[in-house]
């Protein structure tokens, strides 16, 4: 646990808020390898029960070993943890600030464990992921669901913060990070050169249950107009791809994708990992070290931008969507950008719902 400033009395009450009973702020994370001994373990806690065969685990196991075996993610969220808790103190939010994981230490049935011992009684989630799928959203709901069953009676319970890929600061922070992108350009062909945004690939089955797609594409117009960037200029594709072969994931992939940019006769491209919130090693691998080779030899010069990470306008949204349900915001006071406005609070019973298996939907389909 990361403990606000020691000045700071643990048990003052929110200043700004009147009415909810929420009593500590849970960060939840996704967690990474921190030396070559938790590679293995590590890729089995992601991995377990979802049909990963053995010789892609093996493969990105040699991604982080690449790396000495520890994944930046974790000291990613250290580092966002000491942004954010200052931030919320200046906004009058002195609850206490916890962090529990997926994958990987800290594992959230100890974090929950050591809040329930402390006395928490219903906590705030923000859960690093901007948009929607089972993988980003359900799959951590079922797994603080797990992580409470474990605890037992005591453990706190669990709100979580709503998704932010409309948030008008998540916008502005990813412009922000294409424009520092942009200026490595020579100027004269800042106005054209193609800017790939760029997601984790999850299978067709799971994001035919979610609005993973659609959010994504309304992240990527939005930051696109906020830059003036015209529509034929950008693209989104997926990286990273998993699973088996044969199943369905979403394309097209980034390497030939930017394959074809190169054809189409640029030489420069801009990639911009919006899917993700912090560089760790989806992006230092599948990106700067795979994608960039192959842009090395085909003649294409690939900048690659920085995700938000600590971007100051997306710790103030941090703290902006905690202040909105510590307050019980009202719908229109709820900032979101474009169509779709903001998302749910709470997610409905149906939202993000596990993948269909791909021998059922075979089935559906003849
Ligand atoms: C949507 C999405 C996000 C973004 C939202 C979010 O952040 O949640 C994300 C983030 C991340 N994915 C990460 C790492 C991995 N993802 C894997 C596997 C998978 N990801 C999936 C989806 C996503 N993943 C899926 C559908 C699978 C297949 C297995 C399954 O159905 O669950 C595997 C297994 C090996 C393999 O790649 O096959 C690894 C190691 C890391 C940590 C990086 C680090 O350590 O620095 C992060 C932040
Ligand atoms: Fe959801």
């Amino acid at each position: 646990m990361i403990r606000p400033e020691l000045s700071v009395d643990q048990r003052t009450k929110c200043e700004i808020e009147t009415t909810s009973e929420y009593d500590a702020i849970l960060i939840v994370g996704f967690g990474g390898p921190e030396k070559p001994e938790d590679v293995m373990p590590f890729l089995e806690n992601v991995t377990r029960g979802r049909n990963i065969p053995r010789e892609r685990l093996e493969e990105v196991a040699e991604h982080y070993h690449h790396f000495g075996g520890v994944s930046p993610i974790n000291e990613q969220v250290r580092s966002l943890m000491a942004t954010l808790g200052p931030e919320l103190r200046r906004h009058g939010v002195a609850l206490p600030i916890y962090w529990g994981n997926r994958n990987w230490t800290p594992m959230l049935p100890d974090t929950l464990r050591e809040m329930a011992a402390a006395g928490v009684k219903k906590s705030l989630a923000i859960v690093l992921a901007a948009y929607s799928s089972y993988s980003s959203c359900r799959q951590y709901r079922e797994d603080i669901g797990r992580a409470r069953e474990e605890v037992g009676p005591t453990a706190p319970e669990v709100a979580k913060t709503r998704v932010f890929y409309n948030h008008p600061e998540f916008i502005t922070a990813n412009a922000d990070r294409v424009r520092e992108a942009l200026a490595k350009i020579p100027a004269e062909d800042r106005g054209e050169v193609p800017i790939t945004f760029t997601a984790h690939s999850i299978p067709a089955a799971m994001a035919a249950n979610s609005l993973y797609e659609e959010q994504l594409r309304e992240t990527c117009r939005l930051v696109a107009a906020e830059l003036n960037v015209d529509s034929r200029r950008w693209s989104l594709v997926y990286q990273s791809r998993s699973g088996r072969p044969g199943d369905l994931w979403l394309e097209p992939d980034i390497l030939e994708h930017l394959r074809d940019v190169r054809e189409q006769g640029a030489r420069e491209v801009i990639v911009h990992p919006i899917g993700f919130l912090s560089d760790h090693m989806e992006v230092l691998y599948d990106l700067d070290e795979e994608a960039q080779q192959l842009c090395e030899k085909i003649g294409l010069n690939m900048v690659r931008s920085s995700t938000v990470g600590t971007h100051r306008g997306f710790v103030r949204m941090l703290c902006e969507l905690v202040c909105e349900r510590l307050q019980g915001a009202q719908e229109d006071e709820k900032r979101a950008l474009g169509r779709f406005g903001p998302s749910h609070d709470e997610c409905p019973l149906n939202c993000c719902l596990p993948p269909v298996r791909p021998q059922n939907l075979a089935h559906a389909q003849s």
